[in-house]
C-alpha cells in the first residue's frame, strides 16, 4: 500500500503534551462546565461512532480497561456497544476498586447495559472481531510489565484489528516512543487534543490512523492554550510565502539566488549531484558545485545547469564562496583531510548555510563544535548524526527526539531538522514544528542529500532559516509521498523526488 499524500492532514495543527492535555481537560471542566464523566461519555462515544463506521460487521468485540480514566472510556465504550446489540467480552486490569468517579459512573453504565465486567485471566480469546485498548492513556508512566505486558503481547498476536482508545497502550504520549510491550492499534481516536507523541518516532506505526474527537469542547478553550509543537504538512506550501522572491516577469536568475553545494569525496560524488538538481529542481537562480575533480564529468553528465569547479583546496573555494550567495556543505564530504579543509573554510563564511550529513559529523568533533550566532544556518541530522552532535547515543536522541532537537538548536544556535518518522523542526527560541508527512519509502540513501539541496534553494530565494526549513520539510515530504503514491514505497529513489519538487513547489498537485 502506498501512503496517500498528506495522510495526516486533517488532523489539528496543535500538539500538545500530556501535560497541557490534561490542563485542558481542567479547562473544559471549569471553564466550560463539562463534568468529567459528561467528556468521558463523549470521548466514549466518538470512540463508538469510529468503530461503526470502520468496522461496521464488527459484531464480537473484547474491550480491555485499565484503573484510569482510559479505562472509564472503555466502560462506556462497551455500554454503547451492548445497547447497540454487539457481544462484548470486557475484561478489566489493575485495581478497578478505586476508579474515580467519572470511570465509577461509565462502570455503572456499563453494568446497566448488560456487560459482564470480569477481571482478566491470562487468556485473550480468538473469535473477537475487535479489540478494544483501554488499558493505559496518558497517564502511561513507566513500561507495561507482568500481567500487562502479557495481554499486549496477546493483543498484538490477535488476528482481530485493535481500535485504541486516545493512546495505544505502552506509547507514551510525550515522545512517541514506545515503552516495550506497547500496543500497536489499527485506529486510534485521541480526545480533546492532539498528543504530540503520536506523529513522531514510533507514534504513527503504533496508532495506525488516527481520528481526532475534540469531545465539543469550544476552540476558544482549545486555543486559550499556546500549542508545544505545531504540526505542519503540505498544506504548508499552499501559504504562498512571503519570503520566497515572487516570480515577475521581469527578472534575471540572480533574483533566485546561487547555491554553492560542496561536497563529493571520492566515490561519493553522486551525493552532491543530487543536492544540485534538488537546488535546481527547487527554484534556485543558479547552482555551483565545489567537489572531486574525478566526477565533475559525471555530475555535468547528469545536470550540464550545474557550473562545476573540482577543487583540493580550501583556498581554491574562495572565490567561490564569493560568488554565491547560499551554501550547502556536506552531502558526501567525508570524514578526511579534504572534507576538513573545505568545511573550515565554509565556517569562516557568514553566508547562509545547510549543513548536513558529514559536515555535521566534523562539526561533533571535539574543537569544532560552535554555536553559529546570527548566520542563517540549517543542520539537518539524522538521530545518528544528533546523537554525535549532542554527545549521547541514538537512543536517547530517540527517547525524546522533541527534546533532542530542541537542545541541538540551542546549543548551535541554528535552526535543525531531525529527520526520521516526523521530522522535526526547532529554533533556537524553542519553537519546534513537526512535519506529519513523508513516508518509510524515505528511509533510502540520497533523501538527505536532497532535502539539502531543497532548503539552500529556498534560502537562495529569500526565506530565513525558520521558514526555508518548515518549507522545505514538508515540500521534500510531499514530493516523496507524491513519488510513493505511484509505485509505492519499496524501491522509491531519492531521485524519483525531482519532478514533484518542482511541480509542488509551483504548487501544482496532480
Ligand atoms: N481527564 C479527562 O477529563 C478525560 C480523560 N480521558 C481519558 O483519561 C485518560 C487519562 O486518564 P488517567 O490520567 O487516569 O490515566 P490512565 O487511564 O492512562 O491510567 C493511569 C493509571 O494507570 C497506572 N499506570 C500507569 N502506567 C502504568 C504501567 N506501565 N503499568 C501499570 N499501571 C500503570 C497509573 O498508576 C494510574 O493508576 C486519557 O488518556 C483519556 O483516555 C477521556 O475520558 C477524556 C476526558
Ligand atoms: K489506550
Amino acid at each position: 500500500m502506498t501512503q496517500p499524500l498528506s495522510a495526516f492532514q486533517h488532523l489539528p495543527a496543535s500538539l500538545f503534551t500530556a501535560a497541557a492535555v490534561r490542563e485542558l481537560d481542567q479547562r473544559a471542566l471549569t471553564d466550560e462546565q463539562i463534568p468529567a464523566f459528561e467528556l468521558m461519555s463523549r470521548a466514549g462515544q466518538a470512540a463508538f461512532g469510529c468503530l461503526l463506521q470502520r468496522w461496521p460487521t464488527a459484531q464480537f468485540l473484547t474491550v480491555l480497561a485499565g484503573p484510569g480514566n482510559n479505562g472509564g472510556d472503555a466502560y462506556v465504550v462497551a455500554a454503547l456497544a451492548a445497547i447497540h446489540g454487539l457481544d462484548v467480552n470486557f475484561y478489566t486490569l489493575g485495581d478497578h476498586g478505586q476508579l474515580s468517579e467519572a470511570s465509577t459512573r461509565a462502570r455503572e453504565m456499563a453494568l446497566a447495559a448488560g456487560v459482564e465486567v470480569k477481571p482478566w485471566a491470562g487468556v485473550l480469546e480468538r473469535d473477537s472481531d475487535l479489540l478494544v485498548d483501554g488499558l493505559l492513556g496518558t497517564g502511561l508512566n513507566k513500561a507495561p510489565a507482568g500481567e500487562l505486558a502479557e495481554l499486549i503481547e496477546q493483543i498484538n498476536s490477535h488476528p482481530a484489528p485493535v481500535l485504541a482508545l486516545d493512546i495505544p497502550t505502552g506509547l507514551h504520549a510525550d515522545t512517541g516512543c514506545a515503552l516495550e510491550p506497547a500496543v500497536r492499534a489499527d485506529l486510534t481516536v485521541t480526545f480533546v487534543a492532539m498528543k504530540q507523541g503520536l506523529l513522531t518516532a514510533d507514534g504513527p506505526d503504533y496508532c495506525g490512523d488516527i481520528a481526532y474527537a475534540c469531545l465539543d469542547i469550544r476552540p476558544a478553550v482549545l486555543k486559550s492554550m499556546a500549542a508545544d509543537v505545531e504540526r505542519i504538512g503540505y498544506q504548508v506550501l499552499a501559504e504562498r510565502h512571503e519570503g520566497l522572491a515572487a516570480r515577475r516577469g521581469n527578472v534575471h536568475k540572480g533574483r533566485y539566488g546561487h547555491v554553492l553545494v560542496v561536497g563529493g569525496d571520492e566515490g561519493m560524488g553522486g551525493a552532491a549531484a543530487m543536492a544540485c538538481e534538488a537546488a535546481a529542481r527547487s527554484g534556485s537562480g543558479l547552482v555551483s558545485c565545489a567537489t572531486r575533480g574525478s566526477h565533475a564529468q559525471a555530475i555535468l553528465m547528469r545536470r550540464p545547469e550545474v557550473m562545476v569547479k573540482p577543487v583540493v583546496s580550501g583556498l581554491e573555494l574562495l572565490p567561490l564562496l564569493e560568488r554565491a550567495s547560499v551554501l550547502a556543505v556536506g552531502p558526501g564530504l567525508g570524514q578526511g583531510s579534504w572534507g576538513e579543509l573545505l568545511l573550515q573554510q565554509v565556517l569562516q563564511s557568514d553566508l547562509p548555510v545547510v549543513l548536513d550529513a558529514d559536515a555535521l559529523n566534523l562539526l561533533a568533533s571535539p574543537g569544532w563544535r560552535q554555536a553559529f550566532g546570527e548566520r542563517q544556518v540549517i543542520m539537518t541530522p539524522h538521530p545518528g548524526e544528533a546523537a554525535r552532535l549532542l554527545d549521547v547515543d541514538i537512543r536517547t536522541v530517540q527517547n525524546d527526539r522533541f527534546a533532542a532537537a530542541r537542545d541541538l538548536a540551542s546549543r548551535y544556535s541554528a535552526v535543525v531538522v531531525l529527520k526520521g518518522c516526523g521530522s522535526l523542526i526547532a529554533h533556537p527560541d524553542g519553537r519546534v514544528a513537526l512535519c506529519s508527512d513523508g513516508n518509510a519509502g524515505m528511509a533510502s540513501g540520497g533523501m538527505g542529500d536532497v532535502l539539502t539541496g531543497v532548503l539552500a534553494a529556498l534560502l537562495a530565494q529569500g526565506m530565513d532559516a525558520w521558514q526555508a526549513a518548515r518549507w522545505g520539510v514538508c515540500l521534500h515530504s510531499a514530493a516523496a509521498d507524491r513519488a510513493a503514491h505511484e509505485n509505492g514505497l519499496c524501491g522509491l529513489l531519492a531521485t524519483d523526488l525531482m519532478p514533484w519538487l518542482r511541480r509542488l513547489n509551483n504548487y501544482i498537485t496532480h
